[in-house]
């Protein structure tokens, strides 16, 4: 029978099939890792589904997305990381930043002093180098349990359009053995036949989410925003997405960042002087659509930037936001 064609019968017999070989608890569904994100989402980022990640520059978005890749290769999953803007060396001194940074919470752990380690010209090995950051040499053992399971894709925009990013997947399932969790970063830079902003977000939005339902697995995508809503002080909305019509059409979710700061109601930032400026060191996750559940929700992740992640644990927000308006189809 055509693949696409299937009865309800035919299902419940698959369903059935992937309960019995214990396939069942990993298989359709893939967590992002951050406490508190994953229950609201239907448990986490689930197979054929595209969710998108937005905010404004410099937010975070592809150190959340790197987090959630090293987060399901290190329960050893594969995933494949389609990068834009980051080569892999700078990928992988991140991810070093990010161990050392969870084993050794201090200020000694610095992603410049690992970046300063890997240009440093004196002769010796990686290892030898990392014995002067603290917990450097672990946040390698850590890293190296799980380098083979984390792909990462050299992306232009200028060669990788959905072909090559299919044609990637498919190399990596070769290899892996099994459908990697895919993470383009990020979506705008897709190369695409059409020169109209509109036309080119329909087209990647519209291959990315075919894709996803093509390989059983959650699509990734970080979607930049318009230019008008980059200004600080304002909070980013879906509908502040480069194309957003369509965008937020396809996606079955859409997570916004924004910062903590731009964003708590104005009495906070008047009354407390003090507390507010620890604002700056939050970011807040909105999930502004949400197939899976509830939208609405914001949860709060501290960033440790100088570490190249953010805490794990997303806690509840106490304060009004302004613009509590989300996005609705
Ligand atoms: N070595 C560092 N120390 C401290 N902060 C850093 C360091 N390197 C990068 N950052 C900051 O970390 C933040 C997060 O970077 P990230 O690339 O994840 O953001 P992004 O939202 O994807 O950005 P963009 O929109 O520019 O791609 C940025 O504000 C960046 O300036």
């Amino acid at each position: 029978m055509d693949q696409q064609l299937t009865t309800v019968g035919a299902s419940l017999a698959r369903s059935d099939e992937r309960m019995l070989t214990g396939r069942n608890a990993a298989g359709r569904v893939w967590k992002t890792g951050f406490g508190g994100l994953d229950p609201l989402i239907g448990g986490g980022m689930r197979a054929g589904s595209l969710i998108l990640l937005a905010g404004p520059q410099g937010l975070g978005k592809s150190t959340f997305a790197l987090q959630i890749a090293r987060n399901n290769a290190a329960s050893g999953r594969p995933v494949l990381y389609f990068s834009y803007e980051h080569d892999a060396e700078d990928m992988t001194q991140k991810l070093l930043a990010m161990e050392a940074g969870e084993l050794d919470e201090s200020d000694q752990v610095r992603l410049n002093s690992i970046r300063s380690i890997f240009d440093d010209l004196w002769v010796s090995s990686l290892d030898h180098r990392l014995e002067s950051v603290p917990s450097g040499v672990e946040a390698l053992a850590k890293v190296s349990h799980y380098s083979e399971m984390l792909f990462l894709h050299r992306s232009t925009g200028t060669r990788t359009d959905l072909a090559a990013i299919q044609s990637a997947v498919e190399a990596v399932r070769e290899l892996a053995g099994t459908t990697p969790l895919v993470v383009v970063d990020y979506m705008q830079k897709v190369k695409s036949s059409h020169t109209d902003d509109d036309a080119r977000s329909t087209e990647v939005v519209e291959g990315l989410k075919d894709l996803a339902i093509d390989i059983s697995a959650p699509v990734l995508a970080i979607a930049a925003a318009e230019k008008e809503a980059l200004r600080s002080g304002r909070r980013m909305r879906s509908n502040d997405l480069r194309g957003s019509s369509a965008l937020a059409y396809e996606a079955d979710v859409v997570l916004v960042l924004n910062n903590k700061f731009d964003i708590v109601a104005r009495h906070h930032l008047t009354y407390d002087v003090g507390n507010a400026e620890r604002f700056r060191d939050y970011a807040v996750l909105s999930i502004e659509k949400n197939r899976f559940g509830r939208d609405g929700a914001v949860l709060q992740f501290r960033t440790r930037f100088d570490q190249g992640r953010f805490d794990a644990e997303g806690t509840d927000v106490q304060e009004q936001l302004i613009d509590e308006r989300i996005f609705r189809e």
